[in-house]
């Protein structure tokens, strides 16, 4: 079996890492416009697999006909955003990058299952499923999975708890709109509204929101080791047919009464992609939240839609 991960950056070589450190496929191959990079990197992580045990072998390239055949794609190519920006700065620039990355992918591999990670998320899979050609459900975006991480770790942080206790849902766009649903959130099986006050509860929901953020204004570039280990974990999903449950971005077809786009649901993945669209019932204020992150994907595609007009997106 293969993975293949489109951009060497910081995410790309993360979750080729995890991938790898996973050992659950023969091969990994990294993709880049920067030749020696995904080389370089690949033969580096190749040096550490007698150490950290594992038998999935690495490599790197710039020919797209090395990636044939593969059962998953990571795209992680594009620009990361810096302080001062959003993600949906990067909506022209990186829209270009992951359509021309896609069409070159699936010429080897009709077959293969696509997460992307480039920003702006929602975005950028509706980019890459219309470039793929391929069925909606073969066609995700990862940015549930990372989300709930950084909402699980910091509720664990203030709890005192172990992060495995926590389970969380969150919806809705990977943006400041996103929907983190206490009432979905339990701690060893207890909701968590029986742990944390309204208060405390709200301060993590806003820490959560802007937790991509945080890191930006850290580093004065995005997060990579969050994203890596959770793309990894749904690219685990597919190759395992684990029947995990996830928050991801897929494409809506009248689920939670919402058409033609991808947006964070909660999702049933395996072998077959996004094999059900969960639908949990969401009481007024949940449903407006999720309204609101769903107006702004579609704007954001509205843009993209202006862009191309414009000739500026190919
Ligand atoms: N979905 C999420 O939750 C999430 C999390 C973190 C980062 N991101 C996004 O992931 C993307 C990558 O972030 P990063 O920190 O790894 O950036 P990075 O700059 O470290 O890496 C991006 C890589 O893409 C490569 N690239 C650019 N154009 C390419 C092309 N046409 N073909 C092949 N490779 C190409 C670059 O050479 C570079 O190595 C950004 O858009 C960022 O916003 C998303
Ligand atoms: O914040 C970013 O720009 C990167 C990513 O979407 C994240 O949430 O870490």
């Amino acid at each position: 079996m293969k993975v293949t991960v489109i951009g060497a950056g910081n995410v790309g070589a993360t979750v080729a890492e995890c991938v790898a450190r996973k050992d659950m496929v023969q091969d990994v191959v990294m993709v880049d416009i920067k030749d020696g990079v995904p080389q370089g990197k690949a033969l580096d992580m190749v040096e550490s697999s007698p150490i950290h045990g594992f038998d999935t072998y690495l490599t790197g390239t710039t020919d797209y006909a090395d990636t044939a055949d593969s059962e998953v794609c990571i795209i992680t190519a594009g620009l990361p955003r810096k302080p001062g920006m959003s993600r949906d700065d990067l909506l022209a620039k990186n829209a270009n990058i992951v359509k021309s990355v896609t069409q070159q992918f699936v010429e080897h591999s009709p077959e293969a299952t696509i997460i992307v990670v480039s920003n702006p998320l929602d975005v950028m899979t509706y980019v890459a499923y219309e470039a793929s050609g391929y069925p909606p459900e073969r066609v995700m975006g990862m940015a549930g999975v990372l989300d709930t991480a950084r909402y699980r770790a910091f509720i664990a942080e203030e709890l005192g708890v172990s992060v495995r206790d926590i389970q969380a849902l969150l919806m809705g766009g990977h943006g400041d709109t996103m929907v983190p649903l206490p009432r979905y959130t339990t701690i060893g099986g207890i909701p968590l509204p029986q742990w944390l006050d309204d208060d405390t509860i709200h301060d993590i929901v806003k820490r959560t929101k802007g937790g991509g953020g945080e890191i930006v204004d850290l580093m004065g570039t995005s997060a990579w080791y969050a994203p890596g280990a959770a793309a990894a974990e749904m690219t685990e999903a597919i190759i395992k047919d684990n029947g995990r449950v996830l928050p991801a971005a897929a494409y809506v077809d009248g689920e939670y009464d919402l058409e033609g786009f991808f947006i964070g649901v909660p999702i049933v993945l395996g072998a077959d992609g996004v094999e059900e669209i969960i639908e949990v019932e969401l009481d007024d204020h949940e449903r407006a939240l999720l309204d609101t992150s769903a107006e702004h994907v579609q704007d954001n595609l509205d843009n993209l839609q202006r862009l191309i007009d414009e000739g500026e997106v190919k």
